[in-house]
């Protein structure tokens, strides 16, 4: 692992019922540093972040988390610095804005300089924003509590782009000024590409392209043109 890596994966092979389906996968995150994961449905993104997050075993190869090898458990990663924002959104929809951000274990006040929208929405029962203010609540949550490893699954899930725009922009600012070092699975790929320093390409569970993300985008065009389809945005 390099000295200052967050995440180092090494020929990571994962997946269910003692099956890989995710192969020899290499994946380094730096702190600061947002990573797009991309490829078309069923490519083993989500498959991928939950072999990072201990969700999932590794079946071969490493996973180095924070200086150290790491076959524990999710709740033991983010006790050292992992935070993983799934699919399904995680607001407590019985609880206002407020509430969330507490039993989250946030700081309000920061919550709020990331989205000053959700001010006037602070005793508002959650269930009752909208979806976008929905992933506010559950990034800023999770940025506030100063993750090292920020992994995120479909964060644009049904919204409307200006409101990805407006989540993505945030996330990226937080990783550069704290130094989070962030892993975005993400379908809107132009969207992924604008915010990430690098990205990977995952095509049936193995890594098929890698790199500085403004040389990801002209070549994932030509591989969707070839036989990539429906990786890019429809
Ligand atoms: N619990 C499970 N048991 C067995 N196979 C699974 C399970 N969950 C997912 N899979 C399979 O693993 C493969 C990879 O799925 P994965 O969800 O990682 O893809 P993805 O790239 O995240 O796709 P999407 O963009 O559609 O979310 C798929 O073939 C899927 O059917």
């Amino acid at each position: 692992m390099t000295m200052s890596a967050v995440l180092e994966t090494h020929q990571l092979s994962s997946g269910y019922h003692g099956h890989a389906f995710v192969t020899d996968l290499d994946i380094s995150v730096e702190p600061g540093e947002v990573i797009a994961l991309l490829g078309p449905n069923g490519a083993g993104k989500t498959t991928t972040l939950l072999a990072i997050a201990g969700e999932l075993p590794a079946l071969s190869g490493t996973v180095e988390m924070f200086g150290r090898k790491r076959t524990d458990a999710l709740y033991k990663r983010a006790a050292d610095g992992l935070a993983f924002v799934t699919e399904e959104r995680s607001v407590f929809m019985q609880l206002t804005t407020a509430e969330n951000f507490r039993v989250g274990g946030a700081d309000a006040v920061e919550c709020l300089q990331m989205f000053p929208e959700l001010e006037p929405l602070m005793n508002r029962t959650a269930g009752l924003l909208s979806g976008g203010e929905q992933q506010m609540v559950t990034i800023a949550r999770a940025l506030s509590r100063k993750p090292k490893l920020l992994l995120i699954d479909e964060l644009s899930l049904g919204l409307a782009p200006l409101v990805v725009h407006r989540l993505l922009d945030v996330v990226r600012d937080a990783a550069s000024t704290h130094g989070i070092g962030v892993i975005l699975v993400e379908q809107k790929v132009e969207l992924a590409l604008a915010v990430s320093n690098r990205a990977y390409v995952l095509r049936d569970g193995k890594v098929i392209l890698q790199g500085p993300s403004d040389h990801i985008g002209a070549q994932v065009k030509e591989l969707e043109e070839s036989y990539l389809s429906g990786i890019a945005d429809s």
